[in-house]
């Protein structure tokens, strides 16, 4: 496996850093050159929270949008936003676990760029499922 980290966007909420913003989680985002998908680690503190100990399904869903944006991003250096995203919560996330998160870009039609993604545990269990559309900009 050949990871590589890709540079991230200093203002983003999930990929940038406090200086530019002082909410970022401040992840890498990981590249695997080898099975072509995105790849984030992460161990949530408690500011993720929603229930005491569980986090919030919409930090997560912001770390699958960040997966499948820079899947699409390290194969297309244009700009696809999200469209629509659809989530599937499985498994609790847990407040200091050790997680990870992995990004594909399935296929492009057009301007749409179809993708999933997941969220795992440390032994392998699905946490956390979504599956988008982005579509390609017309300019930013
Ligand atoms: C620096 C590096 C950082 C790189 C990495 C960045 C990391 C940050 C990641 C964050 C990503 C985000 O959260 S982005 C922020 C959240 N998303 C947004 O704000 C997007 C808001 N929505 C929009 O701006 C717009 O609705 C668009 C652009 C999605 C579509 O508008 P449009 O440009 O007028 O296009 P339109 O003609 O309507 O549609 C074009 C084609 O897409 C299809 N299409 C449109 N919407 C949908 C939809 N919801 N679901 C399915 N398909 C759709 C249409 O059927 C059509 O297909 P056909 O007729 O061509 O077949």
């Amino acid at each position: 496996m050949s990871l590589k980290v890709l540079p991230g966007t200093p203002s983003c909420f999930v990929c940038g850093d406090k200086k530019e913003n002082s909410r970022s989680l401040e992840l890498n985002i990981c590249w695997d050159e080898d099975d072509e998908h995105t790849s984030i680690s992460f161990v949530p503190d408690g500011s993720w929270c929603g229930y005491e100990g569980i986090v919030h399904g919409g930090i997560l869903a912001a770390i699958l949008d960040d997966a499948m944006a820079w899947a699409i991003k390290a194969l297309d250096d244009r700009t696809y936003v999200t469209a629509k995203m659809n989530v599937t919560f499985k498994r609790p996330v847990q407040l200091h676990g050790h997680y990870s998160a992995s990004g594909f870009l399935d296929r492009k039609e057009e301007r749409r760029a179809y993708t999933s993604a997941l969220i795992q545990d440390e032994d392998g269990n699905t946490c956390v499922e979504a599956k988008a559309v982005f579509v390609l900009t017309k300019a930013i």
